[in-house]
This record gives structure tokens, sequence and C-alpha cells, in this order.
């Protein structure tokens, strides 16, 4: 019985059947499957063209028509749906000039990265397995279709998904494999960051990190990736310290400190393009493991990291000093807490700037709020705004004395 994802997606391979085509689940939901691992996006693979797809099925978008690609909507479900195809010539050793649709799924699956990569499924869940993908899942081996060679010069992408899937299914690369991406490692400067950077999210956050890490080094990989490659003890640093998967801000977090050299954290952000989101929220813990390092943990720290990075803290404290710290002492703490952020506070800047109508305003304001903040969490002012006041003339008292 075939499970849920794919019944989802019954419907456009039984159109396609009945209409005279053949159509397969094909790639990594395959694998999944026969992993019996969770299952992602579903794709599909038909011998029916473009155009024949977009004249049966009433809802489509061409996403990619020249790539054999057309987006299927069914109910509340859109699958990608692409025409058997080989790949032209590869000038640039990231995509194909052109591709070139043929009729027989053999050879669409020829053109696939990797063994376990290249199976197809039926509705009846009989798989066509012609290049021993069932077998290399067996010996959770990484294994290329035909020569590595062939497959790392189409797309240098593939070196680091061989890496990416090591780090993921817990699997080893083959020895040919890790051979050929030892010498064409390299050509991976000719991929486009932002791809490298989905690989790299994928790889740390693998079930089988200490893998995936063990291939990196292994294949020299990460002589070509970008900040890797300009520190050696990275990657040893990493190996030794990490037990579990980690979201990529931690890698660049841990390292950071863990180097404690001049490597900042916008090295990162500039070589592998990293959205202004994901440095913020990385400044954000840096800040905060500064603070645990300074005074332990303490109402300023919870208070500073806010509830919703409280996760994201305890693991990073775990690969930078092997510290359990339980997440429940955080919460408790932050539950003690006489304001959770700043606006919880009884005055506002506008209020004090009310209470000194001949002053200008400046950034004394601000300086005043952080001092109030500061004197409220540690409960040595009372969260009150006839207190707050009092305090805060007091401030400027001694000011002007
Ligand atoms: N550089 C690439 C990328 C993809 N593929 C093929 O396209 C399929 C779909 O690719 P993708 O969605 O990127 O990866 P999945 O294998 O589906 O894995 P996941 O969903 O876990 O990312 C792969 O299984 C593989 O057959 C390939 O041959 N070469």
């Amino acid at each position: 019985m075939l499970g849920e994802p794919f019944k989802k997606a019954r419907n456009v391979i039984q159109v396609l059947e009945d209409n005279g085509y053949e159509a397969y689940f094909v790639g990594g939901s395959v694998r999944d499957y026969l992993l019996d691992v969770p299952v992602g996006d579903i794709d599909i693979a038909t011998n029916a063209k473009p155009d024949e797809m977009l004249s049966l099925f009433e809802r489509t978008v061409p996403v990619g028509i020249e790539h054999g690609t057309v987006l299927i909507l069914d109910g509340d479900h859109e699958f990608e749906v692409t025409t058997y195809r080989v790949e032209g010539e590869y000038d640039d050793f990231r995509r194909p000039d052109s591709v070139e649709f043929v009729r027989d799924i053999t050879l669409d699956l020829s053109r696939r990265d990797f063994t376990i990569n290249a199976m197809a499924m039926n509705l009846d869940g009989d798989i066509i397995d012609p290049y021993g993908g069932q077998e290399h899942l067996l010996q959770k081996e990484i294994h290329t279709v035909g020569q590595p060679k062939d497959r790392f010069t189409e797309d240098a992408l593939r070196m680091l998904r061989a890496v990416r899937f090591a780090s993921q299914l817990n699997f080893e690369i083959a020895h040919d494999v890790n051979d050929a991406i030892i010498e064409y490692g390299p050509l991976i400067n000719h991929v486009a960051v932002e791809r490298i950077q989905v690989e790299l999210f994928k790889m740390f956050k693998g079930v089988g990190l200490k893998q995936g890490l063990h291939s990196l080094n292994s294949t020299q990989l990460y002589k070509s990736l970008p900040v890797f490659k300009e520190e050696h003890s990275l990657l040893t640093r990493l190996n030794e310290t990490v037990k579990n998967p980690i979201p990529f801000e931690n890698v660049m977090i841990a390292t950071l400190t863990l180097l404690s050299q001049e490597h900042d954290l916008n090295n990162w952000v500039k070589a592998y393009k990293l959205s202004n989101k994901l440095k913020k929220e990385s400044l954000h813990l840096l800040n905060c493991y500064d603070e645990y390092r300074r005074n332990g943990i303490n109402e300023t720290l919870v208070y500073q990291l806010t509830a919703d990075y409280f996760g994201h803290f305890v693991e990073l404290v775990f690969i930078i000093d092997q510290v359990s710290i339980d997440a429940s002492e955080l919460t408790t703490l932050f539950e003690q807490l006489p304001i959770r952020t700043r606006s919880d506070l009884a005055v506002t800047g506008h209020d004090i700037m009310s209470m000194f109508p001949n002053e200008k305003r400046g950034p004394w304001i601000g300086e005043y709020l952080s001092n109030i903040e500061q004197l409220v969490l540690q409960s040595k002012l009372i969260n009150n705004r006839t207190e707050i006041e009092r305090q805060v003339k007091r401030w400027k008292e001694q000011e002007s004395n």
C-alpha cells in the first residue's frame, strides 16, 4: 500500500495512464519511501510532452516548459510533472544548454545524479531500478549513475549533494565517487552560492551529520567552499564537538566562538549571501552567548534571549561547551521576570521626555530607559510609574550637581 503523499498524486498519474501515457513517481520520493522515512515533494515523470499535459489537465502552470516541467494542480495539491528527458551539452558545469525529450523512462533515469535517486515507481508500488539503487540503499552507499566524472562535470553541485546525502541518510560515499570529488571539487566554484547554501543547510541538519562532516573532509570539498577553505581547523573543531544536527546559524556562531579569531559573521553572510533575517538572529545569539560567558544564567540572559530562542541557545551551548542546559530552567526564570520586553515598562520614552519639557531630545532618553529596564529586571526598582519617575528625577539631579 502506498502512503499518504503518493495517494494524493494518484489521480494525476491515473489521468496520464488512462490517456495512454506512462507516468511514474521518481527521485527523492521513491528513495525515501524505500527507506521508510518521511517523503517530501512528490515528483512525477511521464512520456507525455508538455503540450500534451497542458491539454489533459485543467489547472496547470507551465513552470519550466522548455525543460519539460509542468506544475499540475489537483485539489489542494500541486505536483511537478516532467517529460522524460536527457540533457544536452553542459558548458558551464551547472546547467544543460538544452534538453531532449525521450520516450523511455530508463533513459530519463540515466541522467540523474545518484543511483538511489534514479528509481521510478508506479501506482502498484513496482520499482524500476536499472542502476542498483535498491542495493545501494541496503549497503548505505552513495554511487553515481555511471561515471562520477560525467555526473559531476554536468552539474558540479552534485558533489556537495553527495556530502549532503551522506549526512541526511547517514550513508558512506563510495570510493570512486570520493576520489572524483577530490579531483573535480574546485568546479563547485562555478555553481551559484545560493544553491550551495541550500545544500549546506540540509547537510548540517542531517541525522548523520558526523558522516557528513567526515565526507566533507575525505572528499576535500571543504577546500573549495567559502569560509571553510580559509579556516582549516574549523571542520576538525566541528567534528569534535557536534553530536546532533545543527542549524546553519549555530554552525557560524559556534565556529566564531570556538575559533575566537579574527573571523567575523560578515564573512559568512557575504560568502553565502545569507539573508538579513539569519544575520540578525545569529548576531542576537552571539550576543546572548557573550552574556552567558560573562555572567552565566540569570534574568538578564533570559530576558535578552526571549523564549523563542531558548531551544536554539541550549543547542549552541552544548556545541561550544559540551554543557547541557535545562531549557525548563530558562523558562522558569523567564516566567518570573517582572517584565518580558521593554514595552512592559510602566513608562515610555515619551513619558520621560515630558518630565523634562525644557530638555532637548537625544540619546539620553534611550540610556535612561535602558538603565530603568536593567533595574526593574534585577528587581531593584518597582515597575510602577511613580517609582520610576522618582528614580529618573534623582538621576537628573545627580547629573546637574
Ligand atoms: N543536481 C541534481 C539535482 C537533482 N537531480 C535529480 O532530481 C531529483 C529531484 O531533486 P531534488 O528535489 O533536488 O532532490 P531530492 O532527491 O528530491 O531530495 P530532497 O527532496 O531530499 O531534497 C533527484 O532525486 C535526482 O534524481 C539530479 O540528478 N541532479
